[in-house]
């Protein structure tokens, strides 16, 4: 797992987010190098989604600076299409087109916004699909397929865009156990090829298999962040211990 310091691929200074009056992202400051592998955690409604969906404009932010490979966001999210061309996101419940097949679902947006011819394209979503080891379903629809298997296709649909950076909104935690561990074993095997990758999950066995660092945030704020050997055996905030405590227990 090779990281560039050097390069930042995120760079995220003093963001602060508000929904109404809730804020729900203080001063965030977070550097995430290129080929860098993150994951993060915390308890429920601290922030960890929307801050991932902040990177692509999903979400808006009120005040701070957000940088993607070197571009800055602007606040109203004009350049934000530019941004995304970089960027991939996998949901928690997949969002895959229900009324297209799992080749179409990866042509799509390589057609649409690539203006890939359709044999290009078709090529590249095979492939996509054989890395993810789905290819014998393409012509399925996603009704048809298991969970595990629609996160795959999200998974391979999002790499047929090219990004440089991966974005994980809890990619399991729809799953029924029996499938979690074929959407991480992806998810280790993209890890290894060098992608940069922020991942929000409470895995932690996948945290301590490729994470360069895990961070934890609670009520808004990043709290620890830290190496996967020195975030479990000694993390020092009083919150971390709390929140390991419980969910290791679980
Ligand atoms: N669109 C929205 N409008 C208003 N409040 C929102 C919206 N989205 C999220 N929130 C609130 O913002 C806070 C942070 O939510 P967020 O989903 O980022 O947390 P999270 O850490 O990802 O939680 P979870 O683990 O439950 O997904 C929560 O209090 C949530 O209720």
């Amino acid at each position: 797992m090779s990281v560039n310091s050097s390069q930042k691929a995120i760079e995220m200074v003093g963001v602060n987010k508000w929904y109404g009056p809730l804020q729900v992202l203080k001063g965030i400051d977070l550097d995430v190098s290129r080929g860098e592998h993150i994951v993060l955690c915390g308890p429920s409604g601290s922030g960890k989604s929307t801050l991932i969906r902040c990177i692509n404009h999903l979400e808006e932010i009120q005040q701070g600076r957000i940088s993607v490979n070197g571009t800055e966001l602007s606040q109203k999210g004009t350049n934000a299409d530019h941004i995304r061309r970089d960027v991939g996101m996998v949901f928690q419940q997949f969002n895959l087109f229900p009324h297209l097949t799992v080749l179409e679902n990866c042509m799509l947006a390589q057609r649409r916004v690539r203006k890939t011819s359709a044999a290009e394209a078709k090529d590249k979503a095979m492939r996509h699909l054989e890395r993810v080891h789905i290819a014998e379903q393409a012509q399925k629809y996603p009704a048809q397929l298991s969970g595990g298997q629609q996160q795959r296709v999200a998974i391979a649909r999002a790499l047929c865009m090219d990004p440089k950076i991966m974005l994980f909104d809890e990619p399991t935690s729809a799953l029924d156990p029996e499938m979690v561990k074929e959407v991480l074993d992806t998810m280790i095997s993209l890890a290894d090829g060098g992608i940069t990758m922020i991942c929000v999950t409470h895995e932690m066995g996948f945290a301590r298999a490729v994470a360069h660092r895990v961070i934890f945030m609670d009520r808004g704020e990043i709290i620890e962040s830290a190496k996967p050997d020195a975030f479990f055996s000694n993390p020092s905030h009083e919150r971390t211990r709390a929140f390991l405590s419980q969910i290791l227990n679980h």
